[in-house]
């Protein structure tokens, strides 16, 4: 970390997309120095050092001009600012060049940077881990950044902002800070001379290690994290011709599926991405169900009915016009995992029919009556499949794994035959859980995770 390192922060300005400011950032010991060269004309030559007179107060936005440090052309105008060790984002000295967000202004000061001679381009994540490595930020909120950056709705910006508060930090510490209790009691009795625990301390150590497994147990079991990430699914299912496909449509905004008069049109499963109320949604129109003496469609009657199944929410769609409340006693009865109590019933083409009836949500599809109702219904639905209970969501399939090993070290502690097994046991548990903030250092796993981010960040 002796380095001084350099990168745009900004997205890199093409002729069709200039941008009004670009940022450039320096994070090293020399960040400052090269502040000065980049700043004061001929300062490189007459080889300033840090802490000259030139350089601005830390901390504070301040209007020079850059310079080429070799050939001493001024390259552009803005505001610059530093901010000394350790208090910056990454611990490190830093500067900041806000340019003007064009490619040859840009391009110019980042060569002008390179002709410092003592400044290397970041790598991605080198920012961001710089500030781990210097204990600003456990690896939980080093991802979360990761997911602010990534977040594309408004439900996936809050949950990262929550564990960039440390939600989840606090949770798997609160978790280690249990088991190293445990271990404690562990550990004081492998210095008793009789071969059982002590029964007081046994009943402690045996509570602790169960509640532990239980509440990581309830939290991966916990699918809300997965589902702010690859989206809800929803799927719409119905008898044929219900108008599924022109709903998916409407919802979608656009034509994504084949509507047609011709029962059984549409045979695959067909999904699109949406935006709903801030939740990210996969929505997936179905063929319509029906026995049918068609090999294909009878393949897409069983891909519509596994969709139904696997689907987080099912949006069951009748017509209106021809005998709706049959046919939905007939489907709520057959379709595997229906939740009367959030699975929603709508009834389509109330254009061409009237319904009265508060259990369903009435829609037209062709004109778009019910519309605002039915998207209420679902942000409702999902915002209870979303919230269930306040604990943070298990966010990352890297935690999942740490977590599954944690559960099976305290499985086998629980059943060990002696105290010194069941101690060592648990201390793997902890060396697994400490993995997933970074309390316990594995630098492979370090360059997996910071790779993932931007250049700059
Ligand atoms: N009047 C009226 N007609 C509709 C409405 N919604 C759909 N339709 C018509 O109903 C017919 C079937 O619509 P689709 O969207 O293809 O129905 P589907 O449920 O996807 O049909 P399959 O894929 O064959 O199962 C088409 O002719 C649509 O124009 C509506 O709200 N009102
Ligand atoms: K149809
Ligand atoms: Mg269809």
């Amino acid at each position: 970390m002796d380095d001084t390192i350099y990168a745009l922060g900004t997205p890199v300005p093409s002729r069709a997309h200039p941008g009004a400011i670009s940022v450039v950032r320096l994070s090293g010991p020399r960040a400052a120095e090269a502040l000065i060269f980049l700043t004061e004309r001929r300062a490189f030559e007459r080889g300033h050092s840090a802490r000259d007179p030139a350089l601005p107060e830390p901390r504070r936005m301040t209007l020079r001009s850059l310079y080429d440090p070799k050939s001493g052309e001024a390259i552009d105008r803005g505001l610059v600012a530093w901010f000394e060790a350790p208090n910056s984002e990454t611990g490190e000295t830093m500067a900041e060049l806000h340019l003007h967000g064009g490619r040859a202004v840009v391009g110019g000061a980042l060569e002008a940077i390179a002709k410092l001679g003592f400044c290397r381009m970041a790598e991605p994540g080198e920012f961001t881990r710089r500030a781990f490595e210097n204990g600003k930020l456990d690896l939980t909120r080093a991802e979360a950044i990761a997911d602010l950056v990534a977040a594309e709705t408004d439900q996936q910006r809050r949950q990262a902002m929550q564990q960039m508060d440390g939600a989840l930090h606090r949770l798997y510490e609160d978790w280690r800070t249990l088991g190293l209790r445990t271990l404690a009691h562990l550990e004081a009795a492998i210095d008793f001379p009789d071969e059982d625990l002590p029964p007081g301390i046994a009943d402690e150590v045996h509570a602790g290690i169960t509640q532990l497994r239980a509440e990581i147990a309830a939290h991966l079991d916990d699918r809300r994290g997965e589902r702010l990430r690859e989206g809800l699914h929803i799927a719409i299912i119905g008898p044929p011709n219900a108008g599924k496909s022109s709903l998916l449509n409407l919802l979608a905004r656009r034509d994504a599926a084949i509507v047609s008069e011709t029962a059984g049109t549409t045979r695959d499963v067909i999904e699109v991405h949406l935006d709903l109320g801030g939740w990210p949604v996969v929505l997936a129109d179905t063929a319509g169900l029906r026995e049918s003496g068609d090999a294909i469609e009878q393949e897409g009657v069983r891909r519509a009915r596994a969709r139904a199944a696997s689907a987080d929410l099912r949006l069951l769609v009748l017509d209106a016009t021809s005998g709706w409340q049959a046919e939905r006693d007939k489907l709520v009865a057959s379709t595997e995992r229906w939740d009367g109590a959030r699975d929603i019933v709508v009834v389509n083409k109330i254009d061409r029919a009237s319904v009265a009836d508060a259990d369903v949500v009435p829609v037209s599809a062709l004109s778009g009556d019910g519309l605002p109702e039915l998207l209420g219904r679902i942000e409702q639905a999902a915002g209870a499949l979303m919230q269930e209970g306040g604990a943070p969501p298990l966010t990352r399939a890297r935690h999942r794994e740490a977590l599954v090993e944690c559960q099976a070290s305290l499985a086998r502690a629980l059943t060990a035959s002696e105290i010194a097994l069941a101690a060592e046991d648990v201390r793997l548990a902890m060396r697994a859980l400490g993995r997933i903030t970074g309390t316990v250092r594995i630098d492979e796993l370090l360059d997996i995770i910071f790779r993932d981010f931007c250049i700059g960040k």
